[in-house]
C-alpha cells in the first residue's frame, strides 16, 4: 500500500528538505504539499521532481492561520485521499523576532552559556499581532490551524486497518515558563514563540491521550538550530555571514546546531520509518548532528517534564539513542525515572481526582456551562453528535505526576451527518467505539517521569466575531484551574 504523506509549511526549510529525504527513501510515497503560497508550493514540486521526476507530489493550498482555510484543505484533502498515514505539522511562524543582546552577553559568561545557545532561552522575543477573527497570529498558525487540521482529518487518521501518525515540529525553545493559563495565547508576554511550541507539545500529549486507542499517534520532534528562512529573520544578513564561522565552531560542542535543513529533518525522516505504536508518547524526539556530521534522531525528556527532576531522584532508566552509532554524544542522554504503573482503576480514579482541580476544554459552542467564556476557534453548521470520550480507552502508561493528567482537553465533537452517536467515524473503515477494538501492546521500555503542575485560567473572554462554517470550538476555563 502507497504511503499517503501531508507536510505543512513544505515550500522551504526543513518542511522541503523533510520531503526531498521522504521521496528518496520511498519512491511510491504520496506526497501533499500544503502550503500557504503556491507559487512557492510549485516552485518546490518541481525541485522535488527534478530530482524524482516519476515522484506523486500533489499541492493543497493551506493557510494553517486562517481557520477557513484549514476546513476547506482538508476538505479537499479528503475529497481527494483515501488514507493518511503521516501528517507533519510543520508550518511554523516567529514573527518580528529579537535577541536581547543584554541577556545574550550576560548568558555568554554565564555556566548556562551551552543551554542558551540550544533553546535561545530568555534572550530571544518577538512581536505578535491579532489576526481577523481575534487570535493571536502565533498560536493561530503554530498551534490552532494544525489543531483544527488533525479534528478535520481525524476520518483518515483514525482507520481500522493500519496506524497513523501526527508529527509536530516543536522546538528547543519552547519553555514551560514561556507558557500560562492566565494568558492562553501570550497575548501579554513576548515569546508567543517559545509558549506556542510548549503548548504544541502538551496538545500532543493530550492527543496520544485521547487517540492511540483509535489508531493515531502522535509525536513531537526538535529539529535544532537550523539555517532557513525563519533564523535568517533574527538577525540581520550580513551578521549572519560574519557569525557563521562561529556557528559551526560552536557546532563541535553542541550537536543541538544541525544547521543544514537536511540535518534538521533528521528526527522527522527517522519518524517516517518508524511503527507509531513503538514511539514514546511522552518523549521529544530530537534532531541531533555531531561534531563529525553524523545525524541521528534521540528520545529525550519533554520539558514539560523537566521541573520534577530536581523533585525526584532519578533511578536511571535510560532511553537508547536512535541511533547509537555516535558514541561521543552518549553523556548527553537524559537520564529518566523508572516507571510507575498503575492500573486502570488506579488511573481512572488518579484522573477523576485530577479533574476536579483542572479543566481545559475545547469543545463545542453550546455544549456544558459557562461557554460565554470560552474563546471561539472554528465555527460548523454540521449537526451535533457526540464523540466516545471514555477515559478507559487510554492505555499507556502514566506516572502519577504526569502533568498531562491535569490537562483536561474536551475535544468536543466535529458532528458530521449521517455519523450516529459514537459509530464509526468517516466512510471508509472508520473506527467505532474503541470497545470493538483490542488494546495496543505497552511498551516495555520506556516511560518518562512528569510533573504536575496548576495554574489559574484567565477569566477574560476573547473578543472574536468568527463566523467559519464548520464546527465550533470552544476552550473554556471549567473549573476555573489547569
Ligand atoms: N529553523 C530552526 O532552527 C527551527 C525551526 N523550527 C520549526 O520548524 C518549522 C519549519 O520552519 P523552518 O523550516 O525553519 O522555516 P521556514 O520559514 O523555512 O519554513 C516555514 C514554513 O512554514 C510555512 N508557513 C508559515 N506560515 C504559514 C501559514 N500560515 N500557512 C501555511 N504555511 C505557513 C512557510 O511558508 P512561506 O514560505 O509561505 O512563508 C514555510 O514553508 C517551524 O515550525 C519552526 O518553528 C523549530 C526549531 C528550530
Ligand atoms: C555567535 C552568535 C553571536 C550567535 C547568535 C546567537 C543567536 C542568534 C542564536 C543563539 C541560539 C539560537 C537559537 C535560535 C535562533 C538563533 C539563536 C537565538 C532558535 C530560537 C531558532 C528557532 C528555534 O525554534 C530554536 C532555536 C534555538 C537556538
Amino acid at each position: 500500500m502507497k504511503k499517503v504523506v501531508l507536510v505543512t509549511g513544505a515550500n522551504s526549510g526543513i518542511g522541503l528538505a523533510l520531503c526531498e529525504r521522504l521521496l528518496s527513501q520511498d519512491a511510491q510515497v504520496q506526497l501533499c504539499l500544503a502550503c500557504r503560497n503556491m507559487q512557492r508550493a510549485e516552485a518546490a514540486r518541481q525541485a522535488l521532481l527534478v530530482s524524482h521526476p516519476q515522484a506523486q507530489v500533489s499541492l493543497l493550498h493551506l493557510d494553517v492561520g486562517n481557520m477557513h482555510s484549514v476546513v476547506r484543505a482538508a476538505e479537499e484533502f479528503k475529497q481527494k485521499y483515501n488514507r493518511l498515514d503521516y501528517l507533519y505539522l510543520n508550518a511554523g511562524i516567529m514573527p518580528n523576532p529579537r535577541v536581547d543582546l543584554k541577556a545574550f552577553y550576560k548568558g555568554l559568561f554565564s555556566r548556562n552559556v551551552v543551554h542558551m545557545f540550544a533553546t535561545a532561552e530568555g534572550i530571544l522575543t518577538q512581536e505578535d499581532k491579532v489576526t481577523p477573527i481575534g487570535l493571536q497570529e502565533v498560536f493561530a498558525t503554530n498551534l490552532f490551524g494544525h489543531f483544527l487540521l488533525v479534528r478535520e482529518l481525524e476520518p483518515l487518521l483514525c482507520q481500522a486497518d493500519h496506524n497513523s501518525l501526527v508529527i509536530w515540529t516543536s522546538s528547543s525553545n519552547a519553555q514551560r515558563t514561556a507558557f500560562s493559563l492566565d494568558d492562553i495565547q501570550h497575548q501579554k508576554g513576548h515569546e508567543p514563540y517559545s509558549s506556542s511550541k510548549y503548548a504544541s507539545d502538551l496538545l500532543s500529549f493530550a492527543l496520544n491521550r485521547r487517540y492511540n486507542s483509535r489508531g493515531l499517534y502522535s509525536s513531537v520532534i526538535c529539529p535544532g538550530l537550523v539555517m532557513t528562512n525563519l533564523t535568517y529573520g533574527i538577525l540581520p544578513s550580513f551578521f549572519w555571514t560574519l557569525i557563521m564561522p562561529i556557528m559551526w565552531l560552536i557546532r563541535i560542542f553542541t550537536n543541538t546546531f544541525t544547521l543544514s535543513p537536511y540535518n534538521g529533518a533528521e528526527a522527522l525522516f527517522w519518524l517516517f520509518m518508524q511503527k507509531p505504536e513503538s514511539l514514546d508518547p511522552m518523549a521529544k524526539y530530537h534532531s541531533l548532528t555531531s561534531g563529525l556530521g553524523n545525524n541521528y534522531t534521540q528520545p529525550r525528556k519533554s520539558e514539560l517534564d523537566q521541573s520534577n527532576v530536581t523533585e525526584d531522584t532519578p533511578e536511571g532508566e535510560e532511553h537508547p539513542p536512535a541511533d547509537s552509532e555516535n558514541k561521543e554524544n552518549e553523556a548527553e542522554e537524559v537520564k529518566e525515572e523508572g516507571p510507575k504503573e498503575m492500573t486502570l482503576d488506579e488511573w481512572k480514579a488518579q484522573q477523576d481526582k485530577d479533574r476536579a482541580k483542572v479543566e481545559f476544554n475545547i469543545r463545542k459552542a453550546n455544549e456544558g456551562t459557562d461557554w460565554k467564556k470560552g474563546y471561539v476557534l472554528h465555527k460548523s453548521k454540521a449537526e451535533d453528535a457526540s464523540a466516545d470520550d471514555a477515559a478507559g480507552d487510554h492505555h499507556f502508561r502514566r506516572p502519577a505526576n504526569d502533568i498531562t493528567s491535569q490537562l483536561e482537553i474536551n475535544f468536543g465533537d466535529l458532528g458530521r451527518p449521517g455519523r450516529g452517536r459514537g459509530g464509526p467515524r468517516g466512510g471508509r473503515g472508520g473506527r467505532g467505539a474503541t470497545a470493538t477494538r483490542p488494546p495496543r501492546e505497552r511498551r516495555p521500555d520506556k516511560d518518562t517521569p512528569t510533573i504536575g503542575g496548576s495554574h489559574e485560567y484567565s477569566r477574560k473572554r476573547h473578543p472574536v466575531e468568527p463566523n467559519i462554517p464548520g464546527t465550533e470550538y470552544i476552550v473554556t476555563p471549567d473549573s476555573g484551574v489547569w
